[in-house]
């Protein structure tokens, strides 16, 4: 992020209302340090299945958690993903430590300096991308609330023998507020939808993804697009990406802000508590899901 900060805020618009994809490179945090985590993540994976399956668990509210969908396959399931996933907050850094796996012995220290890099570089990324409305840069960290619900998901998908039949991650938008996502380099499989296409979002060296959610579409009032996007998976070679959401927490009321609304830009969107949205999102679990889409006001 070298451009001086207007020419940066017209460009971080520009993908937000065109793609709601964006790739940044010289964002400050070390190169050396992603890849360690992108390590740390691969020998996470590549840990005994008995070690990870201790943590296997599909109830979301245990703060660290595993889900094996590929799994599944051997039960009479159809299988409609195929990854494995770690999840656990990335916040508050200090009190993380103990939270996270044991094993390998180094994943709770990279992990944690990671979400010190990554919860500054988020900041500046939400004050960017106020300014890119033409508002007060904390005006989104400020909608967002205090407490914000900050998850670390570390998806990691096996070489898969008939990936034709499957997806690694099916079509979804991000229901949160931002996301930042470090993939592995060598090898594609995130793709983000554009005019009806899909659009593959290739490995640049170094960088890192960011993508909005839900929560900035509706507090744009639908000028920033939080996109459909998916992960493909291939025959040879596994990938590994590590998405950092930020999210307000359930007490937060959410609507259009204030400012973006006139006689020419009614509210797209009632105002409803982020509990709300997430009942909702539960509640379309299992199929093709429809979220902020509840929410939406017609005029
Ligand atoms: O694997 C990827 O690149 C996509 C990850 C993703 O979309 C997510 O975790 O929400
Ligand atoms: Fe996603």
């Amino acid at each position: 992020m070298k451009d001086s900060v207007p020419i940066l805020v017209k460009k971080i618009a520009q993908a937000c209302e065109e793609y709601g994809f964006f790739q940044i490179i010289n964002h400050g945090v070390p190169s050396e340090l992603c890849q360690k985590m992108i390590d740390s993540v691969i020998d996470f994976f590549s840990l005994p299945p008995e070690e990870r399956a201790v943590l296997f668990t599909d109830d979301k509210t245990i703060p660290l958690r595993v889900s094996n969908y590929y799994l599944k396959a051997q039960g009479k399931d159809k299988v409609t993903m195929w990854s494995e996933t770690l999840a656990h907050p990335w916040h508050p850094v200090d009190d993380l430590f103990d939270l996270l796996p044991q094993n390998p012995p180094h994943y709770r220290e990279i992990a944690t300096q990671y979400a010190k890099e990554i919860g500054s570089l988020m900041s500046q990324l939400l004050s960017l991308i106020s300014m890119g409305l033409g508002l007060e840069k904390d005006i989104l960290q400020k909608s967002l609330g205090q407490n914000p619900r900050l998850v670390l998901q570390s998806n990691f998908y096996p070489p898969c023998p008939q990936p034709e039949l499957t997806l690694g991650l099916p079509t979804h938008t991000d229901l949160n507020a931002l996301t930042i996502l470090l993939q592995s380099q060598g090898v594609t499989g995130l793709q983000a939808i554009k005019n009806g296409e899909w659009i593959t979002v290739d490995p640049v060296p170094n960088a890192l993804v960011v993508n909005l959610g839900d929560q900035i579409q509706v507090l744009s009032n639908g000028r920033f697009k939080s996109v459909q996007h998916r992960a493909v998976t291939n025959k040879d070679m596994y990938r590994v990406s590590i998405a950092m959401f930020y999210g307000p927490n359930k007490d937060i009321v959410i609507c259009p802000i204030e400012d973006l609304i006139d006689e020419h830009h009614p509210p797209m969107y009632r105002k409803y508590r982020y509990g709300e949205f997430l009942e909702e999102f539960r509640r379309q679990e299992g199929t093709r899901r429809r979220v902020k889409e509840m929410f939406e006001l017609k005029h």
